[in-house]
C-alpha cells in the first residue's frame, strides 16, 4: 500500500515527523531526500546520504505528544490516560474541553471518541491556531474549535455534555457552570498543577453536589537499564493533580 504523509521516521529513540514528501530532512546522521518516500511502504527503510537507515511508520496517536507543535504546556499522556480510564469515556460522547492549549488532551479525547464530538474552547487566538494545525496533522475531524472565554461561551450551551475536562486558570469558578451543562451521570475532570487550586476545585465540586469525587496524582517513573544495575531516571515527578466528579 502506498504511503501518505504524515509519517514518522524512527531509529532507536530518534524519530522525525515528515509532513510532506518533498525537500530534504537534515538529521544528525545525514540528509534524507524526502521525495524518495513516494516509492516506499510502511515498514520500509530510508537511508540518509551517509547510509544511516530510518524505518518508516505511520503517524499514530502515540506520536502526538512527541510531534505536536506546542503553544501552552500540554497535559502528559499518563494524565490523559487516567482521565479516559477514570471517567469511563465511551466512543460516542459529547465532550467539552477548556482550554485547548496545544490541543493535546482534545486530540486524544477525539481519537478515542470516534463516533462523538469534542468541543474545545481556547481564549487565545495564537494557541487556537497551533492546536488547529495539530488537529489537521492528526486528521481528526470530530473536533469543533471555539475561540473565546469558556465562561461566556458556555452560557450558550444546554445540558448535553457526557464529559467536561478543564485544564485552565479559574477552573474552580467554572464548576457551577459545568454542573449546569453536564448530563446526569456525566463526569467532570479537572487538571491543575497546584495544591491550593486543586483544593478549591474539590471544594467547589462538593458544594455543587458532585458525587464519587476523587482527587489524585499519577506518577510515572522512567527506568534506566545499565550493566551496573537499574534505576529511576525521572527528574521531574510532579505534573499535575486530577479531580474527577460524577453528576449523580
Ligand atoms: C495549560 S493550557 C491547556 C493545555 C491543554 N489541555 C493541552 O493538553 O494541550 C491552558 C489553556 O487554557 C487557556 N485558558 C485559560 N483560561 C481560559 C478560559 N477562561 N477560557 C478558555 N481558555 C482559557 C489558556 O489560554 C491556555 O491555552
Amino acid at each position: 500500500m502506498a504511503i501518505e504523509p504524515p509519517v514518522v521516521l524512527i531509529r532507536g529513540k530518534d524519530s522525525f515527523l515528515v509532513e510532506r514528501f518533498e525537500g530534504e530532512l537534515h538529521t544528525h546522521k545525514g540528509i534524507i531526500r524526502l521525495e524518495e518516500l513516494r516509492d516506499k511502504n510502511y515498514g520500509d527503510e530510508i537511508a540518509t546520504h551517509l547510509g544511516v537507515k530510518y524505518r518508516i511508520m505511520p503517524f499514530k496517536p502515540a506520536d502526538f505528544f512527541k510531534h505536536f507543535k506546542r503553544g501552552a504546556t500540554p497535559i502528559m499522556p499518563k494524565d490523559i490516560g487516567a482521565i479516559i480510564a477514570y471517567t469511563g469515556l465511551s466512543p460516542d460522547s459529547l465532550i467539552l474541553d477548556a482550554g485547548t492549549g496545544s490541543g493535546m488532551l482534545a486530540a486524544y479525547l477525539a481519537y478515542f471518541n470516534k463516533y462523538g464530538e469534542v468541543i474545545t474552547v481556547e481564549k487565545r487566538k495564537d494557541f487556537a491556531k497551533i492546536a488547529r494545525r495539530n488537529f489537521r496533522l492528526a486528521k481528526l475531524k470530530n473536533i469543533h474549535q471555539i475561540v473565546g472565554d469558556v465562561k461566556f461561551v458556555a452560557e450558550g450551551f444546554k445540558r448535553e455534555f457526557d464529559l467536561i475536562v478543564l485544564d485552565m486558570k479559574d477552573d474552580a469558578e467554572f464548576i457551577p457552570a459545568a454542573k449546569r451543562i453536564l448530563k446526569t451521570s456525566g463526569y467532570i475532570a479537572v487538571y491543575n498543577p497546584y495544591f491550593e487550586a486543586t483544593k478549591r476545585v474539590y471544594e467547589a465540586m462538593v458544594r455543587e453536589g458532585f458525587k464519587e469525587i476523587e482527587s489524585f496524582e499519577i506518577l510515572r517513573t522512567d527506568l534506566e537499564f545499565k550493566r551496573v544495575g537499574t534505576r529511576p531516571v525521572t527528574r521531574v515527578w510532579h505534573t499535575g493533580f486530577i479531580v474527577i466528579g460524577r453528576n449523580v
